[in-house]
């Protein structure tokens, strides 16, 4: 399995080298040459399967032969063995037809821990067989960044920047980033919105005397492994509601599109998907897009759902990439157009969009509303991005399809907004109880491209 640029310009590279590589050095991003096919008695077969075993027989054939079999189940193992409930991703009925997908109980209470634990381990396990040590930078909006600090802390082979949007991420979140003592991580808390961040990390790849000279490596859904490793939940939930003999639609709470772009790729590999529905809070550049076809870019709002306070949408170019007829000089003056504020995607390539996707956006009285609602009438306690995705799904499910709503964060990331709601502060998990007591370590930087690449060089260096 080759992986080639969303702008063409990239020699393709196998999975292990498109994972230790991040963006491509023509500024895309790598996707599948071709997709995998699963049919309908492979699919089948993932009935009554744990997750690990669904999840090995959904990656196994994006991953070549970088990893053996025995290597690739191993790591698999461990990186679902620290989650909270044995099913790691359960699902809970809400309403007839419409179930919540579970995807909280890992180390850091966010649905970026199946993706990057996963990672974490298959980074080790190639940096030490290769002998080599890499220098990731990551920009969060919230999650990202802690499941990235909790998966790579303390590796040896790895230090680890994350830049945060400073001032709009939860408390929770910024100290799941600023607390870890491992002298390999550093949270940088950025003068900016996540917008920011993300274009400050694209800088560095694309700036390569820098990324050359401190190895750079990103674990952003920039990094094909992300996306992959969250395909494998829409296979076990859809297996658990009778796929493949029955169609089932998801609602994805969206900011960056990796989540909803890892559902579309399960589509495309056979799993019977009817619709999946973007759910967007104000930031609604996506449900703009899906609408008008102008993919215009405005100002972040801050929002109660901060990891979706996103405008510049980096997975969508994925989507895009496709839609365009895997035409990459396409893509490349689309994302040059973006530069200057905005694009029109084409009538052919907003029909193939709209083949598979519809869109919602949910405003913040919206929201808090819909956590109480489902807390009094549905008996869940919601983050509010996970709230954003039920408010859609109920307003667009079809009566006859399953509907499954991605339940992205645990409540007690949010407190302050899940209490205002509903009147209840979510404690967190009992291992996580001393957070509030743990001192913190977090260096402020400005919004400057030069600045921040001289703080990673001379804290490499020490
Ligand atoms: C809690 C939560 N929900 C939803 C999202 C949006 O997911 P994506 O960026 O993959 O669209 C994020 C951030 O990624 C998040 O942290
Ligand atoms: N919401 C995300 C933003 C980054 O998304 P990613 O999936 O590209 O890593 C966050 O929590 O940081």
């Amino acid at each position: 399995m080759r992986y080639i640029s969303t702008r063409g310009q990239s020699p393709a590279l196998s999975f292990e080298e498109a994972m230790l590589s991040g963006l491509a050095r023509d500024g895309g991003l790598y996707v599948p040459e071709s997709i995998p096919q699963l049919s309908i008695d492979d699919i089948r077969a993932m009935q009554g399967q744990s997750y690990e075993e669904v999840a090995f027989r959904v990656m196994r054939p994006f991953v070549g032969d970088g990893f053996s079999d025995a290597v690739f189940a191993d790591l698999i193992a461990k990186a679902y063995a620290g989650f909270g409930h044995g099913a790691r991703a359960p699902l809970v009925q809400l309403a007839p037809n419409h179930f919540l997908l579970e995807l909280f109980h890992g180390p850091t209470l966010a649905f970026k821990d199946f993706a990057m634990q996963l990672i974490g381990q298959l980074f080790q396990e190639a940096l030490e067989r290769r002998g080599e040590r890499v220098t990731i930078v990551g920009a969060t909006s919230g999650d990202t960044g802690s499941a990235a600090i909790e998966a790579f802390k303390g590796l040896k082979n790895v230090d680890v920047f994350i830049l945060y949007p400073h001032g709009r991420v939860s408390e929770v979140q910024r100290r799941q980033m600023t607390t870890p003592p491992e002298d390999n991580v550093h949270a940088l808390a950025l003068d900016g919105s996540f917008d920011d961040c993300q274009a400050r990390l694209k800088d560095m790849f694309n700036h390569f005397e820098f990324r050359d000279s401190v190895r750079l490596a990103g674990v952003n859904s920039i990094n094909w492994a992300r996306v992959l490793a969250q395909v494998v939940y829409y296979f076990s939930s859809a297996v658990s509601l009778g796929a493949p003999d029955r169609a089932v639609s998801f609602t994805v709470p969206t900011g960056n599109f990796g989540d909803i772009f890892a559902g579309y790729i399960a589509k495309r590999m056979g799993l019977p998907i009817d619709r999946l529905v973007i759910a967007t809070n104000q930031n609604d550049i996506l449900d703009r897009c899906m609408k008008t076809g102008a993919y215009q870019t405005g100002t972040v709002e801050p929002s109660i759902s901060p990891s979706m306070d996103i405008q510049v949408s980096s997975n969508f170019e994925r989507a895009l990439f496709d839609a365009y007829g895997r035409d990459g000089g396409a893509v490349a003056q689309l994302m040059d157009e973006l530069k200057q504020g905005g694009f029109s995607v084409s009538q052919g390539a907003l029909e193939a969009l709209r083949e598979h996707f519809d869109s919602g956006r949910v405003s913040e009285q919206e929201t808090l509303d819909w956590i109480t609602k489902a807390n009094t009438s549905m008996g869940e306690l919601l983050c509010p991005h996970s709230a954003i995705g039920v408010a859609v799904a109920e307003a667009q499910r079809a009566a006859d399809v399953p509907m499954i709503t991605l339940a992205t964060a645990h409540p007690a990331k949010f407190p302050d907004a899940v209490e205002k709601a509903s009147g209840i502060r979510p404690p967190l998990p009992n291992r996580m109880a001393d957070l509030y007591e743990r001192s913190e370590r977090v260096t402020r930087v400005d919004n400057d491209l030069a600045s921040l690449e001289s703080l990673i060089q001379e804290r490499i260096k020490t």
